[in-house]
């Protein structure tokens, strides 16, 4: 496999993903820059979204595609905002909305427990019938307030006891090898290892 196109359109995706692939021997091309419209997220599963992105981005291309779907699941709202992290805050998406309304719902709880969870697709044609799937979490707590610039989403209240810092306070050298989506890539590189034997 040579071009493998990535099936986001968030930026922060993008730059974790160009970062986690710096090393790996396949060019990874954003679906924006072959012109691939932004995939219908209609279901309920991590795992369905990120089937029907990686499948929208090979029809489209003709290439095989790696989609990335994520979220946010917090126990103490019953796992929201889960699959509609995105879109949590209304439409247009926005993460500062997303952050807004994640504290007011919240609130004074102080359960603040809440995990990040990443599906990987992986299909090697639109109608691959084994996509190869791979799966990431990571363990926080919401803090009461913003701290950090970078990252993105959810970082700046994303906080990690161990580490005394919040994910927008960490380096993308910090933060991939212990994300969600960087456990969940490492994962599916073995698999695609295993596949190529
Ligand atoms: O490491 C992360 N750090 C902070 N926030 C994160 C992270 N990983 C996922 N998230 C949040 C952002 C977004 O609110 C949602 C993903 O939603 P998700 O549908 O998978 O992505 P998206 O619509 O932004 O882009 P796309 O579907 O084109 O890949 O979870
Ligand atoms: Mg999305």
């Amino acid at each position: 496999m040579k071009q493998l196109v990535l099936a986001s359109n968030n930026a922060g995706k993008l730059r974790e993903f160009a970062r986690l692939f710096a090393q790996v021997d396949i060019e990874l091309v954003p679906q924006g820059q072959l012109g691939v419209s932004e995939a219908e997220e209609p279901h309920c599963t991590f795992i369905e979204n990120a089937l029907a992105k990686a499948r929208h981005a090979s029809r489209a291309t003709g290439l095989p595609a790696l989609a990335d779907d994520s979220g946010l699941c917090v126990p103490a709202l019953g796992g929201a905002p889960g699959v509609y992290s995105a879109r949590y805050g209304g439409e247009p998406k926005s993460d500062a909305r997303n952050n807004e309304k994640l504290l007011a719902e919240l609130g004074q709880s102080t359960d603040r427990r809440a995990f990040y969870y990443a599906v990987l697709v992986l299909v090697r044609s639109a109608d691959d019938p084994r996509p190869l799937i791979a799966e990431g979490r990571i363990d926080g707590v919401l803090l009461y307030a913003p701290r950090g610039e970078g990252g993105f989403g959810y970082d700046p209240l994303f906080w990690l006891p161990q580490l005394g810092k919040t994910a927008a306070e960490l380096t993308p050298e910090q933060k991939n090898p212990i994300s969600h989506r960087g456990r969940a890539l490492a994962a599916l590189l073995a698999r695609l290892a295993e596949e190529s034997l």
